[in-house]
């Protein structure tokens, strides 16, 4: 393997599961696991053996199903664990044992109450233990982050004696800074003699929000095998993320000269699997994998994004395996971004047309927080219809209605420059709203309606709603469509709509005014 070849560990399936509320029962851990072989990691730790009878099932079953992956188990530095993550592990192609002891002063004196030379003894223990089940042995320094740097030297060279083949400087609560750190690693490569008989590897929580940066700079100080799980996951604050520390990799090649062997594509596709299984929602400005990780909504980043990707984007949402990023249309956006979306939706108005159209368009944006393609195909509707003729258009309406009162509208409309105004009273706020338009519009009084049809044109409780009427008007029948995300609004549009089509129909050229 080559000097700068980075080896990754994911420890979803472990660590990631020691988040309360995680648990992953045998099934669900293969269909990750397999996912993770697709991902092509290099290690997948597939759980911890002595925990349950149902956790060595997860293990061995993982560990007889993965080829392409090294399948890890965990276990104390006790022959009891070893034995039986050996027993769960041996039919994989390439099993790995993973044993721990803490060395930090509070963890041996309070949790282990052992001396430090103990500790040395039990850890030596259990890697010659590991060591004469299997030559893939790793050893873990348990709250390493606040191990005195010499008894952490000692204890190194001691388990790298006894065979460990990785040694795991874990920040196991997540307690040092980047600097501090990656000084660790470079004193574990300067002063402990044997350590080129071993690959470091590095174990970073995120309680202070640094587990990626404290990674990187572990790898940068010597590391060469970082441990991580998907989306972060991991006890109390999480582990490095791994979508995170591989995308650093591959975005800053020019300074982190490193590689992993991750098919990044894969990453979208395992972050989904892991949420959608654990039940934990990734947050959408999550780094590489949220919603929003390629999303834009400002119209100043959407229209440098429209003319170079590169201008807001560090990562090519395909490199992560989303197939485009997505421009989000709300208040915040553009005309550019406006117009481009309109156009993939096939809709090519003139700037006259665009103008009334984006204007209505924030007018909405107002009100919602953010705009889909069916709201604009509705926005686009309305200035369709308004250039087939719109004589009458509603400015103002009121409606008063409850459980004991009978439902009364005021309503506004304006006709040829001029407004008027009538109310009226209906069974229900809608038949309320068409009966004011029927007193004062003189086409619509004898308008029979035949048909009213709700519909909710996008999700969430900002939902635009779409009306469509249908009327007869004497003779002809004509069907009418607005929207709003108040339906009683949108349900005067559609009203009126109809009358405008109606009126449109009458006074076309060719048909004699
Ligand atoms: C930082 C980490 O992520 S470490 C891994 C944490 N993960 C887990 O603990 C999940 C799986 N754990 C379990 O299912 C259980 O804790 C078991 C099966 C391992 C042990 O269960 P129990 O025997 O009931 O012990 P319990 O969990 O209450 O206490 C842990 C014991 O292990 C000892 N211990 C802790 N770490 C180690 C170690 N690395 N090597 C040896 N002994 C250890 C503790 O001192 C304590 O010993 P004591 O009983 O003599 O006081
Ligand atoms: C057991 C070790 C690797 C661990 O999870 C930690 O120290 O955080
Ligand atoms: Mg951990």
């Amino acid at each position: 393997m080559s000097e700068n070849r980075i080896v990754i560990f994911d420890t979803t399936l472990r660590d990631g599961e020691q988040s309360p509320g995680c648990s992953m029962n045998v099934e669900e851990k293969l269909r990750i696991a397999r996912q993770l072989e697709r991902l092509k990691v290099d290690v997948i730790e597939a759980g911890f053996p002595i925990a349950s009878p149902g956790d060595f099932i997860g293990v061995k079953t993982v560990a007889d199903t993965i080829k392409e992956c090294q399948v890890a188990g965990l276990c104390r530095a006790k022959d009891t664990d070893i034995d039986r993550a050996w027993e769960a592990l041996q039919g994989a192609v390439d099993p790995r044992i993973h044993t721990f002891i803490a060395t930090s002063p509070i963890h041996m004196q309070h949790k282990l109450r052992m001396e430090p030379d103990e500790v040395i003894e039990a850890a030596v223990a259990a890697v010659k233990r590991a060591k004469s089940h299997t030559s893939n042995v790793e050893w873990s320094a348990e709250d390493a982050g606040r191990t005195e740097p010499d008894f952490l030297c000692r204890i190194v060279e001691a388990v790298i004696a006894a065979g460990a083949t990785t040694v795991n400087i874990p920040d196991t609560v997540g307690y040092t800074l980047p600097h501090e750190y990656g000084e660790r690693i470079r004193t574990l490569c300067e002063r402990v003699p044997n350590i080129h008989k071993a690959i470091i590897s590095v174990h970073c929580h995120n309680d202070l929000g640094l587990a990626v940066a404290n990674s990187l700079s572990a790898v940068i100080n010597g590391a060469r095998q970082v441990e991580c799980t998907i989306n972060g996951l991991g006890e109390r604050a999480g582990n490095a993320s791994l979508e995170e520390v591989v995308m650093a990799l591959r975005t800053r090649k020019d300074i982190l000269p490193y590689s992993c062997g991750v098919d990044t594509t894969e990453i979208m596709r395992s972050s989904k699997l892991v949420s959608s299984v654990t039940g934990f929602p990734v947050q959408p400005n999550k780094a590489i994998v949220g919603a929003n990780a390629f999303a834009h909504e400002s119209g100043i980043h959407q229209d440098g994004v429209l003319k170079k990707a590169d201008t807001y984007e560090i990562m090519t949402p395909a490199s992560v395996g989303l197939s485009t990023n997505r421009m989000v249309l709300g208040k915040h956006s553009g005309r550019h971004a406006f117009k481009e979306r309109l156009k993939s939706l096939g809709h090519d108005l003139d700037n006259e047309q665009l103008k009334r159209a984006f204007e209505r368009f924030k007018e909405l944006a107002d009100k919602k927080h953010e705009l889909f393609d069916e709201d604009l195909e509705v926005l686009v509707d309305e200035e369709m219809y308004r250039h087939f003729g719109a004589y009458y258009k509603l400015t103002r309406l009121h409606v008063a209605s409850g459980t004991r009162d009978t439902p009364v509208a005021v309503v506004q409309v304006e006709y040829n420059g001029e407004e008027s105004m009538h109310s009226a009273w209906g069974k229900g706020s809608v038949e309320s709203v068409f009966n004011a338009l029927r007193k004062l519009i003189p086409e619509a009084a004898e308008a029979e309606v035949l048909l009213y049809q709700v519909r909710a044109v996008t999700e969430g409780i900002d939902a635009q709603g779409e009306v469509t009427v249908r009327l007869r008007l004497g003779e002809s029948i004509v069907q009418g469509q607005g929207a709003d995300t108040d339906i009683i609004i949108a349900s005067a549009h559609a009203f009126i709509n109809a009358l405008n089509k109606a009126a449109y129909q009458r006074h076309k050229p060719g048909k004699g005014v």
